[in-house]
């Protein structure tokens, strides 16, 4: 069992080689499914659950017959029932420098950056880690829409990591929304925050990490955090339904908007991302072919019948 929300008639697993994470491709929309599996302590990340995050999101943005990702927290807790999108950074793995490898019984995590994958695995740091910010990033550039399915709590870096995507959509019943991280003497001052306050507006992002308030999906919907709330029986439906409506438009358009979304809040990496896209299309041309064909002659590029648009 993956979770109570997941119909196994819908999908199929891409890989079976992580711990902390499920991953699975929808079998009639083009579309995957990446999960945090510790709902025993409700979907925390220790380092092993970022680098497979990173491996599953790194493989759906280099799939072209994928155009969306659906980002959840499989459920419920065997211990107590509760549902979790993700409570952040695994408070007990964590170390003075970030969070460090070790297993649940606290001894090191032989294998922590071993996602089975790569010959390219390296050694277990020994140093702690603070990469759930490149999951983030990951998320920000990926080339198509990340929705955060949300069932149960968000909070902390659970709770960023919800903000970062581009839709949320969460559990009417279950969905519960907190920010600890001044609790317990952590910050993300990036998207976690700043990024926030374009969505809700400075006074309430304010409140939500000042303050440390709960709210449900109604009033994360009603403050404009999450797209919507829905019944928690069907959460995991409407997220592929909504991903069969974004996968059937056009890439092209739907990659340039979500980087045009992004452009102005991320600076020149913004204008890079969106800028090399914009090359991309105009590879496409028979002007960008008569460059490299006159390069590649040795003659002088004939741009004469090129239309100067306006
Ligand atoms: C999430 C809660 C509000 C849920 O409360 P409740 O339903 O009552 O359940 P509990 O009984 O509290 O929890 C059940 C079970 O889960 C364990 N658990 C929950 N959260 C965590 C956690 N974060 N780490 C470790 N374990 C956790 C809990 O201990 C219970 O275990 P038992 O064995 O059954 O007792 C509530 O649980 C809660 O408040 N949790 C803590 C939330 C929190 O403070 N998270 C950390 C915030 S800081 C953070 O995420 C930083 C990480 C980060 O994103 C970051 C930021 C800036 C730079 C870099 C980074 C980075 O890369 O990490």
């Amino acid at each position: 069992m993956v979770s109570d929300l997941f119909d196994p008639d819908r999908w199929t697993a891409v890989t079976d080689a992580f711990d902390d994470v499920t991953y699975h491709r929808a079998d009639d929309v083009p579309a995957v499914r990446v999960a945090i599996d510790r709902p025993e302590v409700r979907n925390a990340f220790r380092p092993k659950t970022v680098d497979e995050l990173y491996a599953a999101l790194d493989h759906a943005r280099q799939q072209a017959d994928v155009g969306c990702v659906l980002l959840t927290g499989n459920g419920p807790s065997p211990k107590d029932g509760g549902w979790a999108f993700s409570a952040g950074g695994d408070q007990a793995i964590r170390g003075e420098s970030g969070y460090e490898y070790r297993d649940d019984d606290g001894s090191a995590d032989a294998d922590g950056a071993d996602t089975g994958d790569t010959e390219l695995d390296t050694e277990t740091p020994t140093v702690g880690r603070l990469h759930i910010l490149e999951v983030q990033r990951l998320i920000r550039f990926m080339p198509k829409p990340v929705v955060a399915v949300v069932p149960g709590w968000a909070v902390g870096g659970g709770h960023s990591l919800h903000v970062i995507c581009d839709l949320t959509l969460a559990s009417e019943e279950h969905a519960k929304f907190l920010q600890t991280d001044p609790d317990v003497a952590s910050f993300d001052g990036g998207f976690g925050s700043a990024y926030l306050a374009r969505q809700v507006g400075q006074k309430k992002a304010r409140e939500i990490f000042f303050l440390g308030k709960t709210y449900d999906a109604a009033e994360a919907a009603e403050m404009g955090m999450v797209n919507e709330a829905v019944p928690h029986e069907e959460l995991e439906r409407v997220a592929l339904d909504w991903a069969e409506t974004m996968t059937g438009k056009s890439p092209t358009a739907m990659r340039m908007l979500k980087y045009a979304f992004n452009l102005a809040d991320d600076g020149l990496v913004g204008q890079q991302v969106f800028s090399g896209e914009a090359t991309r299309l105009a590879y496409m041309t028979d002007e960008a072919s008569e460059g490299r064909d006159a390069f590649l002659d040795g003659r002088e590029p004939d741009f004469s019948d090129v239309p100067w648009h306006y």
